[in-house]
């Protein structure tokens, strides 16, 4: 257990603007000249006290104003690589928002070709691998997704896939089945933030209207017993965010975390960040969080980091390549119990 780090691991669900720390969000104002509402990086963290989703969302959005060049893109997506690397992270499937980037007047050029330097650059100092996925933001209307899906061709953006992301309350996935049409059309693969805060049927409508290849979050499904037994039945991949759900209030403590049920259910479950920056913490220390709490054996860790990598979007190859990692990373620590 205490090799966590060292456990070859596949990152599906993180958003890179959650990855924006306090010092970089302080770093990249002073070079661009921007006056911030407070003095440094440990007053803003001082903010991160979230009741629920909105009141999280309200402070990533407003932090989002530093990113405004093309290398602060490249820089967030370089420094995430740094940190997620050092926790065992070996390729991650990574979210952005482009619709919060358009919307204050960044060149979807600028967004999309700072993030491709940034991992460009990590996989060519220390083999990182990235790939994209443009989430639309389901509290905008689906037009405006529409026109981002649109630009985001127009500029051959190397996207793999489309998400559904933002306030999940009150928005369901049922608007947003055209343009997730149209991706499908595009050979997009195509996710969909559910069951994060909303019930089940937040789960059912990403299923039914947009045909999602997994679902991110997906903890509500427990709430619905014929829901999750087709979830299983489907090998359904859930993109679970353990510490994410702690600081959102999505549960009451990590010890009421639904993750023993959707594992003892045989539920596909993966671990993951979320927006580490704002959560306390990236993969590996969801890893660590969990496996203390819930007392998982290596075995269990190996089974978790395998789900990740048979839900990406890799080849079959890297596929293979990782799990040999993981398959190696299980038997030295069962030779190091004897
Ligand atoms: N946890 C989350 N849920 C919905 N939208 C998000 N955007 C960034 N993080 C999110
Ligand atoms: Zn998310």
């Amino acid at each position: 257990m205490s090799r966590i780090h060292e456990l070859p691991k596949v990152e599906l669900h993180v958003h890179i603007e959650g990855t924006l720390e306090p010092d970089l969000v302080l770093e990249l104002a002073a070079d661009a000249g921007i006056t911030l509402p407070y003095p440094d990086a440990e007053a803003l963290r001082g903010r991160y006290v979230f009741a629920d989703l909105q009141s999280f969302l309200d402070i990533y959005y407003e932090n989002l104003d530093v990113l405004r060049r093309r290398h602060d893109f490249a820089r967030l997506a370089y420094e995430y690589a740094v940190r997620a690397l050092a926790g065992g992270v070996v390729h991650a499937e990574v979210f952005f928002d482009p619709q919060a980037h358009r919307s204050r007047g960044v060149p979807m050029a600028d967004v999309v070709g700072g993030l491709v330097d940034g991992f460009a650059r990590a996989r060519t100092e220390f083999g990182f691998t990235a790939d994209l996925i443009a989430c639309f933001l389901r509290d905008r209307p689906a037009a405006e997704a529409a026109e981002t899906l649109d630009e985001l061709v127009a500029v051959d953006a190397p996207i793999i896939g489309v998400g559904l992301d933002s306030a999940e309350v009150g928005n369901p996935a049922s608007p947003f089945a055209d343009v997730f049409a149209r991706a499908a059309d595009l050979g997009l693969r195509r996710v969909a933030h559910a069951g994060e805060e909303a019930g089940p049927e937040s789960i059912r409508g990403a299923i039914d209207h947009l045909g999602v290849d997994r679902i991110d979050h997906g903890i509500r499904s427990v709430d619905d017993p014929d829901l999750l037994a087709e979830l299983v039945a489907t090998r359904m991949p859930l993109t679970v965010c353990p510490l994410s759900n702690v600081c959102l209030q999505a549960v009451s403590d990590l010890a009421s975390h639904p993750l023993p049920d959707l594992l003892s259910a045989g539920a596909h479950v993966t671990l993951n960040s979320d927006d580490p920056a704002y959560f306390g913490g990236y993969l590996d220390d969801n890893f660590t969080a969990v496996a203390e709490q819930f007392g998982l054996d290596d075995e269990t860790l190996a089974r978790l980091a395998r789900n990740s990598v048979v839900a990406s979007f890799l080849p079959a190859s890297r596929q293979r390549e990782i799990i040999d990692r993981i398959d190696g990373w299980q038997a030295a620590s069962t030779e190091s119990r004897w």
